[in-house]
């Protein structure tokens, strides 16, 4: 093409500036339109060239070599998938399922959806539901099973409709229909050990989702999958409901998967049926699941999913737990709402590999030990963990025994909501036992444990019990009844034979919405007068609780320290942490005869241990009756935890040892033995020796620690068998110095029941009694010698504190055995120490000890001059 030469207008100009004729003009181009339409045409044939090559390099090259990739990974593994002719990956033939309703209503949606460029996927298929007219009814599958069953009826087909609830037992008749707030359902599942094949295909793996969407009556309105590269599926199912989504690792055998659906029917159901369906084997170990269950949202939760069973083993992804039986009883009652009793492996202690090398018999570690490695039985009631097989023994131990041993000779013994049998057991192991009454509630509680939990009222190797099963010994009497209707119709407020020992294991009855007061009347009447009363509390406090008044616990609290109210001569409390539970558990003991049952509390773990095997029978195999209780346990529960007293202190700041608090203040000066002397009283010499300071002391020195904390102790037993001693030897005897020794130079109190005596191991033991109010040391009162009145002051009885007047576990847990004093205030050197012996008097001969005391004020010969003089 060439220029056209065109005449230039204004005239062109030669070389030397002339202006040049029309003639002389440049060339004029002429494009035509055959020019411009030619352009254009090879101008597009260009481009779309250039597009092509460039979509080849960059986009079919790359995803062409994907797919082959894929489709290798799929031959390789087995799978349906086939390329067409082309080798487009485009043209997979896919046989993905379409939804499907079945005489439903196609339900009112507005469906938005957005994409980004998924080129680079090797495949992308979505479904849409798709209506399929039918004139019987919608059938949907019950899971678990091959059975079918009519959608449309959900009330004759309670276990499908979308996952079904536990068991219903028990109808309260009503229907009450969903409220629908803003809350749901969420199962999440991990299973390992899936055949890869299943894993990489989307056919199979999209029927798997509508078939667990069936399952569950769900509506599954679209779903979405992507296949990966280099391998994998990613899939979401839009439902009616919610969600269902999962991804799988093909090379590794794992698919995890979440359904959510919106409302509150429970989804735990299908945990079998997505097992079943996407647990396709990969080898004969089978596959392996791990879930967990979540109630999410904003809605209704009933009391069991908000304890312990909805944190575990529900909601934990723990590697085994199977569900053995969930039954509920549709009834207002919130009481026993619901039992679950599950197989669990315990995360902490076992796993799954060393549980199936415990099922191998290859002379392992583990199958010699089957039974440490088994899954853990766990009994929920109202998703509160009751109790569990790993640690059953001791706590029925930790239920049982203290009480039974805090009475010298329990005949007769009451078991409140024992119904599982194994407190039942505890008891038959005492030979002193000739009757058991068990008041038991729930007749199906005890059905399900004796049937679940055969162990716990197993007596076939009790050598006292006759019967193979502890229910069937002749002297338990089990009695299915309210404890109130109980007692109020067939005994008229109690009125049949008194129990040694009443053992309570509820908490329902004191920490929950019951009014304990009518309880622990009722118990009060029911009890002998020597009898000893045990409840467990639930979770024992911990250092951070409020005080009872702020509490969620006050019920609690409230209960124990009414128990004195009640006639209970002494309240302790007492812990164990061995139990099965995440915390210790706190249990309460109320004794009517102070003396015994405390003298038997807190006796020496030598004597404990005779008496338990005393009383205890034999096993029939020759093995230990008892596991996890013995003598030193039972002295690890004589001094109460000391978070149980912080949260008490926090109650009664002012109570008995609160505000002292315990321990020694390292500012304040311990004055040694060496300061002091010990020769002639001045109080005459009818009182002999007294201690003098021999220089300067000031006030709140303690006074020869170091020797104080080491007095010689006379516990309640060894002063009866002094006292026993003498009485049976003579006051000749040369054992009569000790009883002497004891009561003359030591301190004799009650804090452990019976009497018992504290001597200094110093000269302390030398201070004489000031009289007419005379004590420079230890505590002041203003009661003295002289007071002749026949009821015994109140600040004495403070300072008395025999742990009878009041619930006090600062009390408990102030070291009797100390007598440590400290002046009251400066003292002068050569100035004689005095004590106020009417702080140490016996309560129970208040009179005789305070009429001596006066006399040897007055002068009269006192105790140890006589005592010297006659020797
Ligand atoms: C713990 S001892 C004290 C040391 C005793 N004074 C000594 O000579 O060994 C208690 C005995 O001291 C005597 N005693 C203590 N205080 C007394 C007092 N205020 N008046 C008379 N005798 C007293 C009594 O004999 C009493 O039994």
């Amino acid at each position: 093409m060439a220029p056209t030469r065109v005449p230039n207008g204004r005239g062109n100009k030669d070389s030397n500036g002339r202006q040049g004729t029309p003639q002389d003009d440049g060339f004029r181009v002429k494009v035509t339109t055959r020019f411009i339409i030619l352009c254009l045409l090879s101008c597009t044939l260009l481009a779309y060239a250039v597009g092509k090559i460039a979509r080849l390099i960059l986009i079919d090259g790359p995803h062409q070599q994907l797919a082959l990739i894929h489709e290798q990974q799929l031959s390789s593994l087995g799978g349906s998938y086939e390329l067409s002719s082309t080798g487009n990956s485009r043209d997979h033939v896919m046989k993905l399922p379409n939804p499907v309703l079945k005489n439903k209503p196609i339900p009112n949606t507005i469906y938005t959806s957005m994409n980004f460029d998924t080129s680079r996927s090797s495949s992308i298929n979505s479904r849409w539901v798709v209506v399929e007219e039918s004139d019987s009814p919608p059938q949907i599958l019950v899971p678990g099973t091959n059975q079918t069953c009519d959608a449309d009826n959900v009330e004759t087909c309670s276990s499908c409709s979308r996952g079904k609830e536990p068991v219903v037992i028990e109808s309260s008749g009503e229907d009450h229909e969903e409220v629908h707030l803003p809350a749901g359902q969420h199962l999440l599942m991990d299973i390992r050990n899936v055949q890869s094949e299943f894993l990489a295909s989307e056919e199979r793996l999209a029927t798997a989702m509508l078939d667990v969407v069936g399952d569950c009556g769900l509506t599954l309105l679209s779903y979405h999958c992507h296949g990966l590269q280099p391998s994998g599926v990613s899939c979401v199912g839009v439902l009616l409901e919610s969600h269902v989504s999962f991804h799988t690792w093909p090379s590794q055998g794992v698919v995890t998967l979440d359904l959510f659906t919106c409302g509150s029917q429970s989804l735990l159901p299908i945990v079998e049926a997505v097992e079943r369906l996407f647990g396709v084997p990969a080898t004969s170990d089978g596959p392996e699941t791990v879930w967990a269950y979540k109630v999410r949202g904003f809605g209704d939760e009933t009391s069991a999913e908000l304890a312990d069973l909805f944190t575990f083993p529900i909601g934990t992804m723990t590697e085994y737990k199977k569900e053995i039986i969930s039954i509920t009883k549709k009834t207002d009652d919130i009481k026993r709402g619901r039992i679950d009793v599950y197989d669990v492996l315990r995360p902490t202690y076992q796993t799954f590999e060393s549980y199936k090398r415990s099922l191998q018999n290859d002379n392992s570690y583990e199958s010699q030990y089957k039974e440490i490695f088994q899954p853990d039985r766990i009994l929920y009631v109202n998703g509160v963990l009751q109790s569990r097989r790993s640690a059953e023994v001791p706590y029925h131990e930790a239920l049982v025994h203290p009480g039974m041993f805090a009475h010298d000779n329990p005949k007769r013994v009451l078991l409140l909501s024992c119904g599982g049998g194994a407190a039942l057991r505890e008891v038959l192991k005492h030979k002193t036992v000739e009757k058991v009454v068990m008041i038991e509630e729930e007749k199906q509680l005890v059905s399900i444990t004796r049937e679940l939990f055969p162990e716990y009222s197993d007596c076939s190797t009790n050598q006292g019990v006759a019967s193979a099963n502890c229910f069937d010994d002749s002297r338990v009497e089990v009695i299915y009844s309210d404890i109130f209707d109980w007692a109020e119709k067939e005994n008229k407020g109690y009125t049949g034979d008194a129990f040694d020992v009443i053992i309570l294991d509820d908490s329902y009855y004191v920490a929950g919405p019951a009014e304990y007061g009518d309880f622990t009347s009722l118990v009060s009447k029911m009890i002998s007068d020597r009898g000893v009363f045990v409840a467990q509390m639930g979770q024992a406090p911990n250092l951070n609780l409020p005080s009872a008044k702020h509490s969620v616990m006050k019920n609690r609290f409230d209960f124990i320290e009414s128990l004195p109210q009640f006639g209970f001569k002494s309240v302790v409390d007492y812990e164990e942490g061995h139990l099965g539970f995440s915390k210790p558990w706190q249990f309460v003991a109320a004794f009517r005869d102070y003396e015994m049952s405390r003298t038997n509390w807190f006796s020496p773990i030598s004597h404990m241990d005779l008496v338990i095997s005393q009383r205890i029978w034999p096993t029939k195999s020759g093995d230990s009756s008892l596991v996890h209780f013995d003598a030193a346990t039972m002295q690890g529960y004589s001094h109460p935890n000391r978070a149980s007293e912080v949260v008490f202190c926090r109650t009664h700041p002012d109570s008995t040892f609160c505000p002292e608090g315990h321990g020694f203040d390292p500012e304040r000066p311990n004055v040694p033995a060496t300061a002091f002397d010990v020769r002639a009283s001045t109080l005459g010499e009818n009182a002999g020796r007294g201690v003098f300071a021999n220089e300067e002391i000031s006030q709140f020195s303690y006074l020869t620690l170091d020797d104080a904390v080491h007095p010689v102790y006379f516990n309640p037993l060894c002063f009866d068998l002094v006292t026993k001693m003498v009485a049976k030897l003579g006051h000749e005897h040369k054992i009569q110095i000790m009883q002497f020794y004891s009561l003359y130079y030591g301190h004799v109190t009650s804090f452990h029941g019976r009497q018992e005596s504290t001597v200094d191991s110093n000269r302390m033991c030398f201070l004489n009694h000031g009289c007419s109010g005379k004590s420079n040391l230890s505590m002041n009162l203003t009661v003295t010698e002289s007071f002749d009145g026949s009821e015994i002051p109140q600040e004495f009885l403070r300072i008395q504190y025999r742990h009878g007047d009041e619930y006090n576990p600062a009390a408990e847990r102030f070291p009797t055995s100390l007598t440590h004093s400290s002046p009251l205030r400066d003292l002068k050197e050569g100035e004689e120490l005095f004590i106020n012996y009417l702080a140490a008097v016996n309560a129970n001969k208040w009179k005789e000890e305070i009429a001596s005391l006066r006399d040897q004020c007055n002068g009269a010969l006192g105790d140890v001059t006589a005592y010297e003089r006659e020797k």
